[in-house]
């Protein structure tokens, strides 16, 4: 009997199984984790990604980790066990700051409750309440969001921060969705998002599933349908947003904000507080991913250049907060000066 099952991962109390997102949109395929270094490799090879599903994924990781270990938990070893398992989940991905903030809320509740008899089942109520809260908060910042998308308008995004990005709903395609729930009548320009084709593979399967109205580009057209009037807004989510408003997101997010600027097009990022990260002063000291050459080289496994090119694959790019409209969280819509109102939020 599962406790907790939506389109991105199900938790069963002893695994837990994620749709293989490299699969999509192709093939509906599962893939189940009984222990934490099999959500380690789920994270690190992408079957699950999105910064607020791969916090939920390394917080049910942890309790299996927990789960596993037969020791006495208030004993010096289970203290190093359980730090052993926070670092392996912890090496998987190093841009998106949720991962983190998942596995430190994880490990403060086992540090404050690991001389109690039934600490693994806090461990994994902590984790259900951190996946049940993200659906909450997509739902509200959807809410935010859609104050500033009108009937009738079309919205640009990069890559995927939809239902399968989060645990559930999504942020950027929350605020979409929340709209239209609205009763607004709104189009989506989804770009496909080289290299891993998140936007072709992922966003369009999932707005066309709710069917919402969506057309595929390559990234490179994002310019020409803005030049051509299309485009009323844009919003996209975050992996990582700077104590000065800058925002780390998938590769690509930069050079679309350049282009929204200079065609005048609100450029908005929507993210939940657990991805604002107060302790990074600006988007210059977040760590960037690099992934390997074969995701530009391949497609589906296609060789589409050279054997032996050099290649270079950062994953993400930081957007300077002079870019951004505002930032859509579940507390409201925040706005300039960034450095002043980001912090307000945790107030
Ligand atoms: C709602 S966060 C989604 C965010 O995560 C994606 O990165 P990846 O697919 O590499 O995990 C991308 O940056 C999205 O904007």
């Amino acid at each position: 009997m599962s406790k907790l099952k939506t389109m991105t991962l199900e938790w069963t109390g002893e695994s837990v199984i994620f749709i293989d997102q490299r699969k999509l949109p192709t093939q509906e395929i599962y893939v189940e984790c009984e222990t934490y270094e099999d959500v380690y490799v789920a994270i690190k090879d992408m079957i699950v990604r999105g910064a607020p599903a791969i916090g939920a994924s390394a917080a049910f990781g942890y309790v299996l980790g927990a789960q596993k270990f037969n020791g006495a938990f208030d004993s010096a070893e289970g203290l190093a066990y359980m730090e052993k398992v926070k670092e392996k989940l912890a090496s998987s991905r190093p841009t998106a700051v949720n991962l983190f903030w998942a596995l430190d809320r994880m490990h403060r509740t086992f540090e404050s409750f690991r001389n109690e008899p039934d600490v693994v089942k806090l461990l994994e109520e902590e984790a259900l309440k951190i996946a049940y809260e993200d659906i909450e908060v997509n739902r509200a910042i959807g809410k935010h969001g859609a104050e500033v998308l009108r009937d009738g308008d079309t919205v640009l995004t990069h890559c995927n921060a939809g239902a399968l990005a989060t645990v559930d709903y999504g942020t950027a395609l929350g605020v979409i969705r929340a709209a239209v729930e609205q009763g607004k009548k709104i189009k989506v320009f989804a770009d496909e998002t080289r290299p891993y084709l998140q936007g072709a593979r992922l966003t369009a399967w999932e707005l066309m599933k709710d069917g919402i109205d969506v057309t595929l580009i390559s990234d490179n057209m994002a310019g020409w349908v803005m030049k051509k009037g299309w485009i009323n807004a844009v919003v996209v989510g975050a992996d990582r947003i700077a104590a000065n408003g800058d925002v780390a997101n998938k590769i690509g997010t930069y050079s679309v904000a350049i282009l929204a600027q200079k065609h005048g097009i609100p450029f908005y990022v929507a993210a939940p507080l657990s991805t604002i990260d107060l302790n990074t002063p600006t988007g210059d000291e977040i760590p960037i991913e690099e992934r390997s050459h074969r995701e530009i080289t391949h497609v589906q496994g296609v060789q589409i250049a050279p054997d032996n090119i050099k290649c270079y694959n950062p994953a993400f790019d930081v957007t300077p907060s002079h870019l951004i409209t505002g930032i859509i969280t579940e507390k409201g819509i925040v706005r300039p000066p960034y450095d002043v109102e980001l912090k307000k939020l945790f107030e």
